[in-house]
């Protein structure tokens, strides 16, 4: 999927042909790297979507639902800020845990800049400081700045003591900016930010691309975002999603994709009565699909099981992780 780069000691994109097209930029274009870091929930994958102006991420009320390291890129005449959510960090208890932090680790050692994310309606506490503390280790050469995340839900005196909090945490020398994703104006005071703080540099990307993502990748997370967000307790994590197979049918995508669970208890609560829970997840996936692909879509999903896959390398591997 990717090349590296001795030059920068960097996994380059591969739609840039290992950086050959990083040639012919105007001086003074600013291109890099940048992650959000903070505790699962505080709003990380959200950030990203309203920044990009996309959703190219999945979000949910379900905490650390992220599960890849997805690129997305914002893009503007002279600069070009490529955002790597990753999937945080987790107590490792099971296989996939511990590759999730992997993946995490990876891309913590490639980034210029670190959005360390509290939110702005719960105290900074003892986990707040471990995932500090563990990408100061994993980014050291990365700059990092203070984000006090959905701060729509708190009023100005509890964001103004937030965001003190969080400076003293890390030091004087650290930008510390408040964000909401609903105020444009924030989001923009933010990504002026990101952007003085980017490198000269030609783009890593085409500078029409959003996502570095397969059109399956992203339809599979579509269909996770359906099923989580009609799923309750400990059942989302279990839940995994394949796109088996795509076809073009003049304008109608046809997408067969297949939702694994772990147990068969799993399978007939995400099938519901008669089908019905599973219909109401297609269909809502089905408008997401068609929203971020600008097509018409048909969804065949089948529910199956892959026994306790979390805990199992070789379906780990199965599913790309
Ligand atoms: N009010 C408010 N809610 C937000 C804001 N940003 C995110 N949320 C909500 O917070 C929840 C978590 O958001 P995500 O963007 O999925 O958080 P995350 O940090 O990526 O979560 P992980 O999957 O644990 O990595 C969702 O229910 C969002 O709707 C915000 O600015 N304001």
């Amino acid at each position: 999927m990717t090349d590296k780069s001795a030059e920068h000691g960097r996994t380059l994109p591969r739609a840039m042909g290992g950086g050959a097209a990083r040639q012919g930029f105007q001086d003074g274009f600013r291109s890099g790297f940048v992650c959000f870091a903070g505790r699962p929930n505080v709003g990380k994958s959200s950030l990203i979507n309203a920044l990009v102006g996309e959703e190219v991420m999945i979000t949910s009320a379900h905490p650390q639902t992220t599960r890849r390291a997805v690129r997305a890129i914002m893009n503007a005449p002279d600069h070009q800020i490529v955002i790597v959510d990753t999937p945080g960090v987790h107590r490792p208890r099971t296989a996939l845990s511990e590759r999730l932090n992997d993946t995490a680790a990876q891309a913590f050692a490639e980034v210029d800049v670190v959005g360390f994310c509290v939110p702005a309606d719960e105290d900074i506490g003892p986990g707040d400081k471990f995932i500090l503390e563990q990408v100061r280790r994993e980014a050291p050469k990365a700059r990092i700045v203070g984000l006090v995340t959905k701060i729509d839900k708190r009023g100005r005196g509890r964001t103004a003591a937030q965001l003190l909090a969080l400076s003293a945490l890390l030091g004087p020398e650290h930008d510390v900016v408040p964000v909401s994703r609903q105020s444009p104006e924030q989001l923009s005071a933010l990504a002026e930010l990101l952007v003085s703080l980017m490198p000269q540099g030609p783009p890593w990307y085409p500078t029409d691309q959003v996502v570095d993502d397969s059109d399956e990748a992203r339809v599979a997370e579509l269909i996770r975002e359906a099923a989580l967000s009609r799923l309750r307790e400990e059942l989302p994590h279990s839940v995994m999603v394949v796109v088996e197979e795509t076809q073009r049918k003049k304008d109608l995508w046809v997408v067969y994709a297949s939702v694994y669970v772990e147990r068969s208890s799993q399978k007939a609560i995400v099938i519901g009565a008669k089908g019905s829970v599973l219909r109401e997840i297609g269909t809502v996936a089905r408008s997401r699909i068609e929203a971020a692909f600008g097509v018409r879509a048909h969804l065949d999903l089948r529910v199956k099981i892959a026994k306790d896959w979390q805990r199992d390398p070789k379906q780990l591997d199965r599913f790309g992780f």
